[in-house]
């Protein structure tokens, strides 16, 4: 079957956006199916709200195809359209003297009548909207007088009670704090799983994307330059590169970002190991202190981090005993530091040479 002749679902066909005449991005191939949630990364300014709002039409398409369950969206009506495709901005509306339950409400104007009264049923689905996305506490309060999170989760209530088969995000979390963020995700999975639905968002915290998404598609500025499963997308250095940063400074396994360490020869010598030394990395990043990290097994959970901050990592294979050779390389970098740390506690038997490096430091009174 041709790509863009999936019957359900939302496909975009060498889809061109942009603003008045001016194309923005060109060849955006996407596809968002049933019980599936895609998510749109990159960097500001790279186009991800540029095509979301031109999929729901918001802008006017600058060329190609948007097929809504295997129907060119230019050949259906808005009313049609609104029944198959719901849509979260960021951007905020300020309906006055409104109640948050009633802007939810609006999101069943699609199917009720030209005087827009809802009927029993349509009052049941706003609620239970209200409900899913936890925003009881503010539905009888004015939509203009509420936090902007707040406001995010009623704009969220607003499109899964329009009870569509697609549902658009632009950013569904960017004023929400970690509960709601976590919360609103977990929603959007299970709208996606139990009810079906098609997601299609832009998000920014890429440690959630590898935990919410099935597809991630990366947006450049110029097109959607990859599209994959969150393991392809998070390996190596593609996100990096999206980003323009640099390799070590964002964990692509972890989705962590590291800020740049100070890369001088090292004062401080950290022995660490087990994630221990973690809270020591980040003290030394923040003074600006440059410090040695070691002896440390290459899958230890502090590997990333040391090799992102420290100037100097003193590296044992995983699985494998340390080596001598790696204590003497350790010795020669304590020689020149000025102060050892120690994190760690215990010493089994993989760990002995850090033992001996300890007792070294303290030998020559920079154990601190
Ligand atoms: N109304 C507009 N008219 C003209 N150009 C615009 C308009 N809005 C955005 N742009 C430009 O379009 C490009 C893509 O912007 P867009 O908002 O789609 O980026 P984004 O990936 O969503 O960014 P962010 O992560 O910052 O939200 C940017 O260069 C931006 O300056």
């Amino acid at each position: 079957m041709k790509f863009s002749e999936r019957k359900q679902g939302l496909v975009t066909d060498k889809f061109k956006v942009g603003y008045g005449k001016k194309v923005i991005l060109s060849n955006v191939n996407l596809m968002a199916e049933p019980g599936r949630v895609l998510t749109l990364i990159g960097p500001n300014g790279s186009g991800k709200s540029t095509i979301l709002k031109s999929i729901v039409k918001q802008l006017k398409s600058l060329g190609g195809v948007v097929y809504l369950n295997g129907k060119a969206t230019s050949e259906m009506k808005e009313a049609e359209i609104a029944k198959s495709l719901s849509m979260v901005m960021t951007e905020h509306i300020h309906p006055e003297l409104m109640s948050c339950r009633d802007v939810v409400a609006t999101g069943r104007y699609p199917y009720t009548g030209r005087l827009g009264i809802l009927d029993k049923q349509d009052w049941k689905l706003v609620d239970e909207a209200i409900t899913m996305v936890h925003a009881e506490e503010v539905a009888e309060q004015s939509f203009t007088r509420i936090s902007d999170g707040q406001r995010q989760r009623v704009m969220l209530a607003r499109a899964i009670c329009q009870d569509t088969a697609i549902l658009v995000l632009d950013e569904p979390t960017s004023y929400l704090d970690i509960r709601y963020k976590l919360d609103i995700l977990n929603s959007i999975r299970k709208l996606a799983r139990e009810r079906n639905i098609a997601v299609i968002m832009s998000l920014h915290e890429l440690d959630l994307v590898q935990k919410v998404s099935d597809t991630v598609a990366c947006v450049d500025g110029t097109t959607v330059s990859h599209i994959g499963p969150p393991e392809e997308i998070f390996q190596g250095s593609l996100v990096q590169k999206l980003y323009g940063i640099e390799e070590k400074n964002f964990d692509s396994m972890l989705g962590i970002m590291q800020m740049p360490g100070n890369k001088a020869a090292p004062n401080v010598f950290v022995i660490g190991g087990g994630g221990a030394a973690i809270p020591t990395y980040y003290r030394l990043q923040r003074e600006h202190i440059p410090f040695a990290a070691g002896i440390l097994f290459e899958n230890d959970v502090e590997y990333p981090v040391a090799t992102a901050l420290a100037s100097k990592v003193i590296t044992a294979k995983a699985f494998y005993p340390m080596e001598e050779a790696q204590l003497e390389e350790a010795k020669k970098i304590l020689a020149g530091c000025e102060t050892c740390i120690c994190t760690c506690e215990n010493f089994g038997p993989y760990n002995m040479l850090n033992k001996e490096l300890r007792s070294l430091a303290e030998e020559q009174g920079k154990l601190k």
